[in-house]
């Protein structure tokens, strides 16, 4: 026998020693930033500094508005946490925060998870390093805005889908506006990114398969959980050697199929319809070899193109419905606007007459601003990087979370944080907005590539609901407003109500 004249004993003795140098290796690390001098709420044996968010106590959202606030106001540049076991860097300064968004050759990556296996892992938004860089820059002329023109004409058949839907919902207020919203975004995305008529306003059944596996991808499961912050504590190599899948195996399978039957659709009855799957088709044929995207890399764009724009896109729109609701002076200003401007263009809703529409983004990006619907960034460091200024190194391998909400709640940036006022960003005092304090869409290299469609998604939906109806908000809705768990995204967790009045019919 080895230690004792027992087999038994040899292998308790074996598994509690394994035990304990694994338990002294994860206090150890608990002590990372005290030893660093880096100031942070430290954290707790299993849990890091996020017991109540693993508890579901506490958003993801509300966990580092607070930790900013909380160390903002002690004068912190920055500060350090644990995910679970993981050491983390939180900036806090905005300087920092530039620093490290812009530092591109030493934060490169989400620390998103890629297994070359699971297609729809290989999307821009988790690939790393030079892989990111070719896909993002074969990517980059999809989204500039005479792309985004062309791909307009299919969020207006939307918007006719939206009207009816609407109509018919203000038959019977309250309505949940949420739920509306998720269909409208989940149809115009839908449609671009995987030129699908998924007809969920029409029929909210006949999209189910569709809706259903977007919606598994972002719940707030346990699963979830796991499946986002296992890459942030282990090795990707060793995931990718064990085979991790980062989505469930049959969302997966579910979009690689929908995907490849709808690009063999186009190809055999030569359909071109100038949306997202269409210039992504153009770049799977594409003749320049540095241009083109291989079928793999296509279900992971049109995938991450889909879950990145529906439900940021639904919960943005909700939200700033959300306000108006309750600023019946907003609503009425933002409704002249939009007449006036319909008008002088004969009540056609071009590309261009929303352009016109100033006071439309300022709501837009003041509800943004309160409610982005990625509340942190995040940024991993692939190579030791000194913050200007300080002595302090992050080191390779430390994932960097910035708490975007929280600096969206700064009162040093924006006064009286919780008022809902849009002239924050009229043209004289967007001028007086530090750069990196509004981040909504991220900043950098990295930032969103689908803002310019997003805003517009938002755009239309709300200048079709101003248009045709004056509505309030139905007491059928729990205020405070209780937010959604979910680990991704900022939403509401039980529904937005409103009441719809007809102008026209009141007319
Ligand atoms: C209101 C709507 C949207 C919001 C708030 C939003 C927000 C974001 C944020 C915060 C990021 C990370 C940026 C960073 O790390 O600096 C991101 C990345 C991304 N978004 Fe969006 N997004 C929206 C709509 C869309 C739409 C409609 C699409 C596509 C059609 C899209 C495609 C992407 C992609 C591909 C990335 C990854 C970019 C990269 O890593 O290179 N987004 N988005």
């Amino acid at each position: 026998m080895f230690l004792t004249q027992n087999i038994i004993l040899d292998l308790l003795g074996i598994f509690v020693a394994i035990i304990a140098i694994f338990a002294a290796n994860h206090l150890w690390t608990l002590g990372y930033w005290k030893r660093r001098g880096v100031p942070g709420p430290g954290g707790i044996c299993l849990f890091g500094s996020i017991k109540d968010v693993v508890l579901m106590k506490k958003t993801m959202e509300c966990f580092f508005r607070d930790l900013y606030s909380e160390y903002k106001s002690k004068g912190e540049r920055y500060i350090g946490c644990y995910l679970f076991g993981s050491p983390i860097f939180i900036p806090i300064h905005i300087d920092v925060i530039k620093e490290v968004l812009n530092t591109h050759d030493h934060f490169d990556s989400h620390g998103f998870y890629f297994n070359k296996n699971q297609a729809i892992t290989t999307n821009v938004f988790s690939l790393a390093g030079t892989r990111w860089k070719e896909v993002r820059a074969k990517l980059t002329p999809t989204f500039t805005p005479a792309k985004i023109k062309m791909a307009y004409n299919s969020l207006l058949d939307c918007k006719l889908d939206l009207e009816v839907l609407l109509d018919n919902a203000s038959k019977n207020n309250p309505v949940n506006i949420s739920d509306i919203l998720i269909r409208f975004t989940t149809d115009v995305i839908g449609s671009s990114a995987f030129g699908l008529e998924i007809g969920s306003m029409k029929d909210s059944n006949k999209a189910s398969d569709f809706v259903i596996n977007g919606n598994k991808v972002l719940e707030p499961s346990i699963q979830n959980l796991i499946r986002l912050i296992l890459p942030f504590i282990v090795n990707h190599d060793i995931l990718r050697a064990l085979n991790f899948n980062g989505f469930n195996p049959c969302i997966n399978d579910f979009y690689v199929n929908t995907t490849l039957s709808t690009i063999k659709h186009r190809e055999e009855k030569n359909i071109v319809r100038n949306d997202f799957m269409d210039l992504l088709i153009q770049l799977k044929n594409s003749k320049n070899e540095h241009k083109r995207l291989t079928i793999s890399e296509i279900i992971g764009q049109s995938f991450v193109f889909y879950i990145a724009g529906f439900e940021t896109s639904a919960s943005s729109t909700t939200f700033a419905i959300f306000e108006l609701s309750q600023h019946q002076n907003i609503q009425d200003k933002l409704r002249q606007e939009i007449n006036l401007v319909l008008n002088k263009y004969g009540n056609q809703i071009t590309y261009e007459a929303v352009q016109e529409m100033v006071y439309l983004d300022q709501v837009v990006y003041e509800s943004l601003r309160m409610y982005p619907p990625a509340p942190f960034l995040v940024r991993l460091c692939n190579k030791d990087y000194k913050v200007v200024g300080t002595d302090l190194l992050i080191e390779k391998g430390t994932s960097v979370f910035i708490p975007s909400s929280g600096i969206q709640y700064d009162p040093e940036y924006y006064p009286n944080p919780d008022k809902f006022d849009p002239e924050r960003f009229n043209a004289e005092n967007r001028k007086k907005i530090p750069s990196y304090s509004w981040l909504p869409f991220g900043e950098g290299p990295r930032v969103c590539l689908g803002m310019r469609f997003g805003i517009l998604q938002i755009k239309i939906a709300l200048i079709t609901l101003i248009q045709n109806f004056k509505f309030s908000l139905n007491k059928k809705t729990t205020l405070p407003l209780k937010l959604s768990r979910s680990v991704f995204l900022m939403k509401s967790e039980e529904g937005i109500y409103i009441d719809l009045e007809s102008i026209n019919r009141r007319e």
